[in-house]
């Protein structure tokens, strides 16, 4: 194992979910667990990096096989010791064997590391294995499998954290409470491995998890960008999205229960709305201009009163919804927000933050037509599908969401706050779209003089 590392700090550097871009990992295995197989030896690594200021963990699965695997050029690490290092989820050796492991009640014993598959049901037997293209944070495996099973997808967390992850969490409630609104969760994988700065000596955290896999589904991204850029009408599938949203929701309270919104709660909230905005006017001088109108209207939703908490999306966007043949509207990826702390992902939230993510998402498919060439004017078509979103939603919860109306909008502008800051790490240039909406929403929402 020790063997390993040399080959994998320059292959790291390369890959589109290495954390910290530009950097020269500086690279340490703190963790592994083997499994001898026929086709060569699974090593999965937990390996941190101390290159930057705050160190990153990661999951390296390897394959060491003593003859080249064909076809696996692209996922080729190097080698060492005469064995052929490959990318395990690349490597159908590992997808077969992860997909084992988490699909039942296994208990992996490693060095610095046990891993517990939990199996939620028999995802059926695997034929083949391919890599889902173009992901960033993590890297999933999708899986052909025999007889009249659905397909399946299995996604790696690359970045581990200390705690639950709500990716896994979340759906494996919404499966548990019977939702056709995810896909089913089949099982999970969850490790624990030693860790000196925690007080106990040990993290805990998901490692990997699998679930049907939605085929010939459509993002909602593309559907609605492709809708506006034409004109059409798509208040139908908003209005049917809104529900979806509703209907997701209250599967979760049912599952994991609500809890009244307290001082303490609606005090947290806002702090660390306040620490966004913080971050934000020091990273983008752009948003500083707005910080002290901002903070007023902070202040005012704190003396309202605050609906009921629960476990919420926590980034619902256009690209976390699936439009299914079978199913119609399907939501994806309950890992929250990837810029707020683990911990924080699964606290108990106020439902209008999914609400008001998706309207930011409706302006963004105008705000990204806007800058096509020839430009595409879709603002109308934005507001259209905003308000029929907000009617579906309304017309599912059977809550009068509107009448929240100076909350939501304080949540919208810290999505837009937190894409500010997005865009400017990621994409500079599409930080236009949520300073436009910053400036509409707080003309819209400062408090006025009396
Ligand atoms: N169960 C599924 N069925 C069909 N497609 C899926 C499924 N899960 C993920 N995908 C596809 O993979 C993409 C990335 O998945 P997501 O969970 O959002 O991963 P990430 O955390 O890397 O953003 C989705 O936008 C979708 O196109
Ligand atoms: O899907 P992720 O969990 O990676 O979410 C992050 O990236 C999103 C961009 O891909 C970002 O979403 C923003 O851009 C979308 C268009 O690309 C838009 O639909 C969303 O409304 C907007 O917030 C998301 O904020 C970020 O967490």
């Amino acid at each position: 194992m020790s063997t390993v590392a040399p080959s994998l700090a320059g292959w790291m550097a390369r890959q589109r979910w290495y954390a910290t871009k530009g950097r020269t990992p500086a690279i340490r295995v703190i963790g592994s667990m083997e499994a001898m197989l026929d086709e060569g030896l699974v090593m999965t690594l937990l390996v941190i990096d101390e290159a930057p200021d705050k160190p990153v963990l990661y999951q390296i699965p390897v394959v060491a096989r003593t003859s080249p695997l064909p076809g696996g050029d692209g996922a080729f690490i190097g080698s060492s010791d005469g064995l052929y290092l490959y990318d395990g989820p690349h490597d159908p050796a590992y997808a077969e064997y992860l997909l084992r492991s988490l699909a039942t009640e296994s208990h992996i014993q490693g060095s610095d590391i046990v891993a517990d598959g939990h199996r939620v049901s028999d995802p059926g037997r695997v034929l083949r294995s391919k890599v889902l293209e173009g992901e960033q944070s993590n890297t999933s495996i999708i899986y052909d499998v025999d007889g009249d099973s659905p397909k399946v997808i299995t996604k790696v967390f690359r970045v581990l954290h200390h705690g639950d992850n709500p990716d896994v969490t979340s759906q494996a409630a919404l499966t548990q409470g019977h939702s056709t609104r995810v896909p089913a969760s089949l099982g999970y994988l969850t490790a624990t491995w030693s860790d000196p700065g925690r007080d106990e000596g040990r993290a805990f955290g998901h490692l990997a998890f699998a679930q049907e896999f939605l085929a010939g589904s459509e993002d909602a991204w593309r559907v609605a960008l492709q809708a506006a850029r034409r004109g059409q009408d798509f208040t139908a599938e908003a209005r049917d999205l809104g529900r979806a949203t509703a209907e997701v929701h209250a599967t979760l309270a049912r599952e994991l229960g609500t809890t009244a919104a307290g001082d303490d709660e609606v005090q947290g909230a806002l702090t660390s709305m306040r620490r966004r905005i913080e971050t934000a006017s020091r990273e983008v001088p752009e948003v500083a201009e707005y910080e002290t109108a901002i903070r007023a209207v902070y202040d005012v939703v704190g003396d309202l009163p605050w609906p009921d908490l629960q476990r919420i999306h926590g980034d619902l966007h256009l690209g976390q919804a699936l439009q299914s043949p079978a199913r119609g509207w399907v939501l994806l990826d309950f890992e929250g927000e990837p810029l707020r702390p683990m911990p924080e992902r699964s606290r108990p939230d106020v439902t209008l933050r999914d609400v008001a993510g998706m309207l930011r998402s409706f302006d963004y498919v105008s705000g990204s037509l806007a800058q096509e060439h020839p430009r595409v004017d879709a603002a109308d078509w934005a507001s259209a599908a905003r308000r029929a979103f907000v009617d579906g939603y309304i017309a599912e919860s059977g809550v009068d969401i509107r009448a929240h109306r100076a909350l939501l909008d304080a949540f919208e502008i810290d999505k837009a706050v937190y894409e500010a800051i997005y865009e400017s790490r990621n994409r500079p240039d599409w930080i236009g779209i949520p300073l436009g909406a910053i400036g509409r929403l707080v003309a819209r929402s400062a408090p006025k003089p009396a």
